[in-house]
């Protein structure tokens, strides 16, 4: 780590006292219901007065657009190159939840340049915005980025539905965040689901893969039915949560929002920003080349 990194990450721990959790929101397979989760619980969070920003790493601004109907120029990319501060690029969603348009290039962070390090350091660090949680919404895929987000983050949420596809490649990412980054606990949603029995019987056969070849806990954490509110909503440029707030879906993201705010902190350095961060630049600790 450089001097200018490290007086970064000092500086962040002065000024965010207060503990930040990070929860990263994957899945793998695209269009399985990852942005959805994120913005719903997000504002499900504000709701409860929680001070959320979501980082919006999903390829591109077109869904923080369709949903939301919010728009920016600005994203990531210009923070790191030090056209824009963090504080200028975030966007207001519903209930005040800031919005973190990323960059829509695949540019891994573990490959930023020393500059873009400090950069992306010094951004978060500079940061006025207060909050209370950030919600990382994951692209789609299994890049570098999305490993990335992953493992700096302290709770990974993986979205999975009922398609085979989906349970492969939530395994796919379960089983390389596991070997080749440290990741074991996993907080599985069940999206998309006919009844909550349909959702304990996604997550039995999920487990059953991961049980079997690897070495890592999984814990369900939410049931989302299948929901034709959800696409209502959309069309009404609305989230789901604002639109038909009784709706079983909605329902669902505050049950989900409501557990989010129960999850620990760790109490190790992990526990603020800085070590989000410090760890999103970093590059993977644990190698383990054995496949199957
Ligand atoms: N519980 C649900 N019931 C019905 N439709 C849903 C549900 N969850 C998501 N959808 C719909 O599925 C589509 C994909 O959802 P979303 O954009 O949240 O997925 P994603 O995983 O973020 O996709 P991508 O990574 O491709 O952007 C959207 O049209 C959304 O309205």
């Amino acid at each position: 780590m450089s001097p200018d990194q490290a007086s970064g990450l000092r500086m962040m721990n002065q000024q965010t006292s207060e503990k930040v959790k990070v929860i990263a929101v994957s899945g793998g397979k695209g269009g399985v219901g990852k942005t959805s989760v994120s913005i719903n619980t997000a504002v499900a969070l504000a709701e409860k007065g929680k001070r959320v920003l979501v980082l919006d790493a999903d390829l591109g601004l077109a869904n923080v657009d369709v949903m939301l109907g919010l728009r920016s120029d600005l994203n990531l990319s210009h923070v790191l190159s030090g056209e824009a501060e963090l504080d200028d690029i975030i966007l207001r969603g519903p209930k005040g939840v800031g919005i973190i348009p990323a960059t829509s290039g695949t540019q891994s962070m573990v490959e930023l340049s020393p500059a873009q390090h400090a950069g992306l350091i010094r951004a978060f660090s500079e940061m006025r915005t207060q909050f209370d949680i950030l919600i990382v919404d994951t692209a789609a895929g299994i890049s570098d980025m999305v490993l990335s987000f992953s493992r700096a983050s302290q709770d990974v949420v993986i979205v999975v539905c009922d398609e085979p596809t989906s349970i492969t490649d939530a395994y796919a990412i379960i089983k390389i965040l596991s070997r080749e980054h440290g990741v074991f606990r996993f907080k599985i949603v069940a999206n998309m689901v006919r009844s909550l029995r349909e959702g304990m019987e996604l997550f039995a056969k999920l487990s059953k893969v991961t049980d079997r070849f690897l070495d890592v806990a999984l814990e369900l954490v939410a049931t989302v039915p299948f929901d034709e509110n959800l696409r209502k909503s959309v069309r009404k440029q609305k989230l789901i949560v604002e639109a038909f707030p009784k709706s079983p879906a909605s329902i669902a993201y505050h049950a989900l929002a409501n557990k989010m705010i129960t999850w620990p902190i760790p109490q190790q350095p992990g526990g603020h920003l800085e070590f989000f961060v410090e760890r999103l630049v970093q590059r993977p600790i644990y190698k383990d080349d054995e496949s199957e």
